[in-house]
């Protein structure tokens, strides 16, 4: 597309930019330091043609800092690294996965079990953590200043006696936890989570799984019976494979009822809906819930090991976990190297999660994951090279899942030279059951370098919509399935970037990653199809919405305010890389571009663009107090400016 000057298109207002269900309708704003605007740039162009020097943003001439000097480092984003969840730095001396925060501890452990002020403990005189309450309390450092945000929020605080805002919702003479009824009854919560009889059950591999139990073994005759390359691509002739097919049926009526079609399935309905990435660690709960506020319709969960959900680990079955705010529209992905795992998974989510009220939309598989570990267990993007064991993965999963729809996220292929998800789909489609195909525009040998492929992506997308042509001409029964929606993903960036894609390049819809971590409101801004100018003073009210959404999931304890701070980090660590709008000289914005050393319009601003993580943690203490003494977090950017010029 042609550049704009932004200068000639920037159109001020009064306040943010309001659109059906957007925040600033939903709660007032400050309107503190300079006006919200919308910026409008003539949307005519398809994102091909890009006058600008190749990925420099660049910045009007009264924000730019002096050159920084040669022994300046700058930070250079590592998004391979934070797709990988920090594991890339793994080797580095004296860092490992837990490197960036430590526990907080409390010097006085009070029992869990009390902490609303009147529960009882089952262990007695036997338990070794602290009852008295008086001493506990007396033991915990000052409260912090101000009203709880959960109680505020929800009516109640779950952290009860441990919360840091104490004194907000707790009668001292009376020794009670005051607790709002109306507002608790009223507030959201969350959902699919398991009972700790579920995790036992799961924990000595005594859930049943009936399903899956019926449909493995056709799945292993199928196995016998492939004759697919790893490429994907069928082998034989035509006559043999309709003798294959009809094996194949006479096995199925073997072994099993006819599996759900995918008529009977929930619908699940993709037009131009407004899809979150799955996002391990930082598409986290508290981020998702932010997310939706700025109108995201599809949320997913971090990545969900199969093997652990197997196993009941606490840790993973965090992950499935949602906030009523994301129904509908949420789901829930895993990763399995074997057809066992994913099905039996399936089978379990489908069953222990709260499914009936919508709290699980579509299993996602994911086999775009190019992280080492998963790879080389033959998980994730592994599986672009079994195609034979990808469908029979699908197919069983779609069995055992009931009602619940399946999906699958895909690259391109695993090498550069060699992409075959054309291939895969055309299988997906043909025999795999499932819902929706995602595709990101890259290989995994790719990785984030170069531009997403969105000819390749649309491409794909036709053989999709071709092979539905086909199949609804041949067959009447076929006819009634469902669509499968066809989403690509890549280097979504802007409202621009966004619709540019629904219209022009084939697809049902985007997913964005990256470009929801830098700007949230990138969901609402799609709704207005403009740029949202946001003032320095509205991004700071979002990231307390994001501290205020993460005390609640994480609770308002020492610990739980920990962690709120180190997931709030984590974010600052992209949100960082927003540069404003009204600032950029020429649009659109892209993802890959990188700003010379700029100043904000403002203090405030230009704070929230710093990329020292010493200021994370500062803004951090604007909304969760002070950080304890052992907090330690390091960014995942290769270089600090900051420190490199010190
Ligand atoms: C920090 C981070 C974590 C990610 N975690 C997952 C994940 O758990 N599951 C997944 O399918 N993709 C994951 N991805 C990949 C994204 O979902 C997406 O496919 C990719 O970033 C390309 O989209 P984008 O250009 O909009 O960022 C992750 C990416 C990043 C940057």
């Amino acid at each position: 597309m042609e550049s704009s000057s932004v200068s000639e298109t920037v159109e001020a207002t009064n306040g943010t930019a309001k659109t059906n269900n957007s925040p600033a309708s939903m709660e007032s704003i400050s309107n503190e330091g300079p006006a919200s605007k919308k910026v409008k740039l003539d949307d005519t162009g398809s994102r091909k043609v890009d006058s600008r020097d190749k990925g420099v943003a660049r910045i009007r001439p009264e924000f730019l800092l002096p050159k920084p000097s040669k022994t300046t480092v700058l930070a250079e984003p590592d998004d391979d690294d934070a797709e990988a969840g920090g594991t890339k730095r793994k080797r580095e001396r004296g860092q490992n996965k837990n490197r960036r925060f430590a526990k907080a501890r409390e010097a006085v452990k009070f029992c869990e079990a009390l902490k609303d002020g009147d529960g009882t403990c089952r262990f007695g005189k036997d338990c070794k953590f602290e009852h008295d309450v008086q001493k506990y309390i007396s033991s915990k450092p000052a409260d912090l200043e101000g009203t709880c945000p959960v109680f505020d929020a929800i009516g109640y605080c779950p952290s009860g006696l441990k919360c840091r805002w104490l004194h907000s919702h707790y009668l001292a003479e009376a020794g009670k936890v005051v607790v709002d009824e109306d507002k608790k009854s009223n507030a959201g919560r969350e959902i699919n989570r398991i009972d700790r009889d579920t995790q036992n059950t799961l924990q000595k591999k005594k859930f049943p799984v009936p399903k899956s139990d019926k449909i493995l073994p056709y799945l292993d005759s199928l196995k016998e019976h492939d004759m697919v390359g790893n490429d994907g691509s069928k082998q034989g002739t035509a006559e043999t494979k309709d003798t294959e097919d009809q094996d194949k049926k006479d096995l199925a009526a073997t072994y099993v009822e006819p599996p759900f079609l995918a008529s009977e399935k929930k619908p699940l309905n993709l037009h131009r809906a407004k899809i979150l990435s799955p996002l391990t660690t930082v598409g986290n709960l508290p981020f998702r819930r932010l997310c939706r506020w700025y109108g995201a319709d599809v949320t997913y969960s971090e990545m969900a090991l199969a093997l652990p959900i197997l196993q009941g680990s606490k840790s993973e079955w965090a992950l499935p976990r949602s906030h009523t705010s994301e129904i509908p529209g949420f789901g829930v992905q895993i990763a399995a190297s074997k057809p066992w795992q994913a099905v039996k998974a399936t089978e379990v989510l489908t069953t222990a999660c709260d499914t009936g009220i919508g709290g699980i939309q579509d299993v996602n598989l994911n086999c775009g994951c190019p992280i080492d570990l998963i790879y080389r267990s033959g998980a994730g993007s592994a599986l672009l090279d079994s195609g034979s064991k990808l469908v029979r993965m699908l197919k069983g999963m779609n069995y055992v899942s009931g009602d619940v729809p399946v999906t699958v996220k895909i690259r391109m292929g695993t090498r550069d030279s060699h992409p075959n998800a054309k291939k895969l789909v055309a299988r997906f489609v043909n025999e795999g059951d499932v819902a929706a195909i995602t595709l990101h525009g890259r290989s995994r040998q790719q990785r984030y370098t170069r531009v997403a492929d969105w000819d390749y992506i649309s491409e794909t997308a036709q053989v999709v919509k071709d092979l539905y042509e086909v199949r609804d001409e041949k067959d009447k029964e076929q006819r009634e399935r469902r669509k499968v929606w066809f989403v690509g993903n890549g280097d979504c960036y802007s409202w621009h970037d966004w619709w540019d894609a629904v219209e022009n390049y084939n697809v049902d819809s985007v997913m964005i990653a990256r470009g929801a971590l830098i700007k949230p409101w990138i969901f609402e801004e799609i709704d207005a199809r403009q740029y949202l100018d946001k003032s320095a003073t509205e991004r700071l009210d979002m990231i307390r919405k994001f501290a205020h959404f993460g005390l609640d999931h994480w609770g308002t304890d020492e610990y739980g305010i920990n962690n709120c701070r180190r997931f709030l980090c984590e974010f600052l660590s992209f949100s960082c890389r927003y540069v404003p709008v009204g600032i950029l000289e020429v649009l659109p914005p892209k993802i890959q571009d990188r700003p010379p050393m700029w100043r904000g319009r403002n203090e405030l601003e230009t704070l929230l663009g710093s990329s020292d993580y010493k200021d994370w943690i500062k803004i951090s203490e604007m909304f969760l107090g002070p950080a304890h003494e052992s907090f330690d977090f390091k960014p995942k950017h290769k270089s600090n400016a900051y420190e490199a010029e010190g």
